[in-house]
């Protein structure tokens, strides 16, 4: 059994578990009816939007399409069953009906199932089909799930679009990290009819050219930090960097023309030594994209035109490069505070082992013991830093990457 068909199954199973009074409620909290979600009054001439399926999406959508001063129609296998779920003012009807009297239709239904819907070719010829569908894999060979719809809907207009956007973020509303709807067809018309109704409710469309793209964008969303893989791949290449100088310094240089052995400070005091000098050109990283802009802009004279690619990207990844350099430094704070700690213990065990040599009891007991003191110590340091990137991980600036799926916690 796929994993969406488990998905599936378990969410159905709740649903149908669930008293209607608790299915018709919205998904964010505030009452039955949020006040930023109250309809506006359809205008006649705005084109009757379809949406086929009844899920979680299909309503989301239809409260906002009706909130937005659309007319909406929705097409079920069981309208009688699933009518109280959506706003009055959507008519929820049989999915030939629902095919036949919209103008645009969207295909809220999961991928799987979208060949039960090859009886409805007729009543959808010359229509703008949308499909919202999303993959629970990275694609890289198989065609898109919007390609596999054009496959069955040879005549209608197949668009690819708001699979980025979460049933979730179609109740709140559109925010920061997820205002953004990836769109591409290779019928312009109906392409820019699905961007009107994108600027409608409140989105911002990004045109991805033709249906080809499709499969990129039904990748999108399962990229997880797709803007954190260079800044943290810098951070670490520079602390690979410093560490190399730093045991050349400290420790193979001492041992090569003195034959002193320093090897003990490789797992504490090297990191902590490497962790400032990363932190601060991590941090320089941060401020010198701006400073190349700004040299830019004085050149050319003007402020509008386009700025290299490479600069472009390096400015999009100031907050990662900053939030990389705040962990060095808070790891070289923590490592800082332990080191003291760290000296009092090896001075008395140093001072235990000297009482013992004194009274005649030779060993190499205390050289293992520092040895294993400095390995607890770094493990413990390093399971600090990793909470502390934890924390960090879960700001609600880091978490907007994690786009629709935020919705599946809430639903399980
Ligand atoms: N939920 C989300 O946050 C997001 C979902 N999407 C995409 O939207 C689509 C729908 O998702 P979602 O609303 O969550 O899914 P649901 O499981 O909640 O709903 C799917 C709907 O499909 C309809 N359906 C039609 N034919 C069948 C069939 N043969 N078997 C089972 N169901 C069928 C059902 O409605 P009925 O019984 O009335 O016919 C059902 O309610 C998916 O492609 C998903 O990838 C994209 C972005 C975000
Ligand atoms: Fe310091």
């Amino acid at each position: 059994m796929s994993a969406r068909q488990k998905y599936t199954d378990v969410k159905k199973g709740a649903q149908d578990r669930m008293p209607q009074e608790e299915m018709k409620k919205p998904l964010i909290l505030g009452g039955a009816s949020p006040r930023h979600l109250k309809t506006s009054i359809s205008d006649p001439s705005t084109p009757l939007v379809g949406i086929m399926g009844t899920g979680d999406f299909s309503r989301s959508l239809a409260t906002r399409l009706v909130a937005s001063g659309y007319r909406v129609v929705v097409g079920s296998r069981n309208p009688k069953r699933c009518a109280s779920l959506f706003p009055e003012e959507a008519e929820v009807t049989t999915q030939h009906q629902a095919a036949t009297q919209a103008d645009l239709v969207f295909v809220a239904l999961f991928p799987e199932h979208y060949s039960t819907l090859a009886g409805l070719r007729e009543p959808l010829v010359g229509k703008t089909l949308v499909d919202v569908s999303n993959g629970t894999k990275i694609n890289r060979d198989k065609q898109s799930y919007a390609e596999q719809l054009a496959n069955i809907f040879p005549e209608s207009s197949v668009v690819k679009a708001f699979n980025v956007i979460s049933a979730w973020s179609l109740q709140t509303g559109p925010r920061d990290g997820s205002r953004q709807v990836l769109i591409c067809s290779d019928s312009s018309r109906a392409k820019s009819a699905v961007l009107q109704i994108c600027r409608s409710l409140g989105f911002i469309p990004v045109d991805m050219g033709r249906l080809s793209s499709a499969q990129e964008i039904e990748n999108t969303p399962l990229y997880l930090f797709p803007s954190w893989r260079v800044p943290c791949l810098s951070t670490l290449c520079l602390f690979f960097f410093f560490y190399a100088y730093n045991f050349l310094r400290d420790v193979v240089h001492p041992y090569a023309t003195a034959g002193k052995s320093k090897f003990y400070k490789i797992p504490v005091e090297m990191v902590n030594v490497t962790l400032p000098s990363v932190a601060l050109v991590t941090l320089a990283l941060v401020y010198l994209p701006g400073l190349v802009a700004a040299f830019l802009q004085l050149s050319w004279g003007t402020k509008y035109r386009r700025f290299p690619n490479w600069l472009d990207r390096w400015l999009q990844q100031r907050k990662q490069l900053g939030l990389c350099a705040f962990l060095c430094a808070a790891l070289h704070a923590v490592y800082s505070l332990c080191l003291p700690m760290r000296r009092s213990a090896r001075y008395n065990l140093l001072n235990t082992a000297f009482k013992q040599v004194k009274v005649g009891q030779e060993d190499s007991w205390v050289e293992e013991e520092v040895w294993r003191m400095e390995l607890y110590l770094s493990i413990g340091i390093l399971a600090l830093g990793l909470l502390s990137l934890l924390a960090i991980s879960s700001l609600p600036t880091v978490g907007n990457s994690l786009n629709w799926r935020e919705f599946s916690f809430v639903q399980g």
